[in-house]
């Protein structure tokens, strides 16, 4: 089983995880987590930390000559805002009186936070319930995401709406239509997102986007979106039929859910299907070049919680940005009068980090599940299981069935 753990507080000294259950001997460098750490601080809309932060993970166990040992791999991010932050983030109990936080922000986690943990300081809240933890989860996904290269498995994502301006992506089209196949690398997907400042696939699209940003800027206002995560490249059989934990769209929708501002998760055409006949949605089944495939993939990949072969795809909702620079009213913990919210530091927008995110937690769930099926104590281990299933279940269900 493949497990990690992030600890670090957003304006502390940094980010650290351990990730372990992955085989031995695949490769692994920090410049690749670094990539993908990157990746994850690009898009217009967000505020002064990003300035700040250059994001750089250093491999402290795990590794050897550039391949993993099987052992825990851990892994460090420096936070550079640590620098000044010393006296309020201060390990030890210090002399200077350091301003308490008393007003918290509607929509984020400073009240439930202050009232569960029993604080009387809302920093305490902001600290730990940031979204500065998502680097911790993008460097240790980065692993599983290079686990799953070994295998063709490729993890691309790209923003479809920001602030209800939605440029209906003809691929978004094509995937459901059936005519983006396992063969589509979605890495290339990255490629062509990575280079918009918001992270869609239609250029043309990106300056209405922008203006939105701009508008809600001017207002002190901030906006969410919507974004699809897909992966190709995964074999059929990964999940399982009944058990909540087995399921692998209910681990997708888990995984993608527990990001930070994440409020919805589709798979396939999701609730479109809901409105339409059984006929519009369900994908045929055909055979072609010794395999099963369908004509469509509305399904998203998944049938029955198990991968149907198809590229996997899920759509995910991001709320709007909480901390407004016009603030909605709240109360002051201090005197409990009504008050209007506190302003604090913030991003506008920043629905293109989390579909890199969201990337780094599909992959980790495909990995999670892909050793699953296939185990495997070093990576050529795992090749063998792999391809012994892969390049055997098309025989073994015709002679299941009978054709001589
Ligand atoms: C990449 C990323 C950046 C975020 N930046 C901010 C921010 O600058 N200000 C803010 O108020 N919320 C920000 N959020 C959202 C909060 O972290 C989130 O709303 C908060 O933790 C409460 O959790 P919930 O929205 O899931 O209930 C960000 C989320 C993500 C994924
Ligand atoms: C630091 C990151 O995101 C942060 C997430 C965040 C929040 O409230 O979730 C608030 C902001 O932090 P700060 O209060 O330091 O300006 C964001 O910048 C990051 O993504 O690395």
């Amino acid at each position: 089983m493949i497990k990690f753990l992030t600890a670090g507080e957003s304006h502390g000294k940094g980010l650290t995880t351990i990730v372990s259950g992955f085989p031995s001997n695949f490769e692994l460098s920090e410049d690749y987590v670094n990539f993908h750490l990157a990746r994850r601080q690009m898009g217009y809309g967000r505020g002064l930390r990003m300035k700040i932060e250059t994001d750089k993970a250093e491999i402290l166990s795990g590794v050897r000559f550039g391949k993993t040992l099987g052992s825990p791999i851990s892994l460090f991010i420096k936070n550079k805002d640590w620098e000044n932050w010393t006296d309020k983030m201060s390990l030890e109990p210090i002399e200077k009186e350091i301003e308490k936080i008393t007003i918290p922000r509607p929509g984020h986690a400073d009240l439930v936070g202050t009232l569960k943990y029993n604080f009387n300081d809302i920093r305490n809240s902001i600290d730990r319930s940031s979204a500065r933890e998502t680097a911790a989860r993008v460097a240790a996904a980065s692993i599983a995401r290079k686990f799953l290269s070994n295998f063709n498995i490729q993890i691309g994502s790209f923003v479809e709406s920001i602030g209800g301006i939605y440029p209906r992506e003809n691929f978004i089209d094509k995937i459901f239509n059936g005519e983006i196949s396992q063969n589509y690398s979605a890495e290339k997907l990255n490629h062509i997102s990575d280079k918009s400042a918001v992270r869609v696939l239609d250029a043309q699209q990106e300056n209405k986007i922008i203006n939105k940003i701009k508008l809600a800027k001017k207002k002190g206002d901030t906006l969410g979106g919507t974004f699809y995560v897909v992966v190709t490249g995964v074999p059929v059989g990964l999940g399982s039929f009944i058990h909540y934990d087995e399921k692998i769209e209910a681990a997708l929708s888990h995984a993608v859910m527990s990001i930070h501002a994440v409020k919805g998760v589709e798979v396939g055409i999701g609730f479109e299907g809901a409105n339409l006949f059984g006929s519009q949605v369900h994908d045929e089944i055909i055979i072609k070049k010794n395999n099963f495939y369908r004509k469509t993939n509305r399904a998203g990949g998944i049938e029955g919680g198990i991968t149907t072969g198809l590229p996997i795809i899920i759509r995910g909702a991001m709320k709007p940005i909480a901390t407004l620079m016009s603030p909605i009213e709240s109360v002051d913990l201090a005197t409990m009068k009504k008050v209007i919210a506190r302003r604090e530091r913030s991003d506008f927008v920043a629905v293109p980090a989390c579909a890199v995110i969201a990337e780094s937690m599909v992959a980790w769930v495909i990995a999670d599940f892909f050793l699953k099926k296939f185990g495997g104590d070093s990576i050529e281990e795992t090749k063998d299981n792999f391809m012994n299933f892969t390049q055997k279940y098309f025989q073994r269900v015709k002679s299941n069935f009978g054709e001589k």
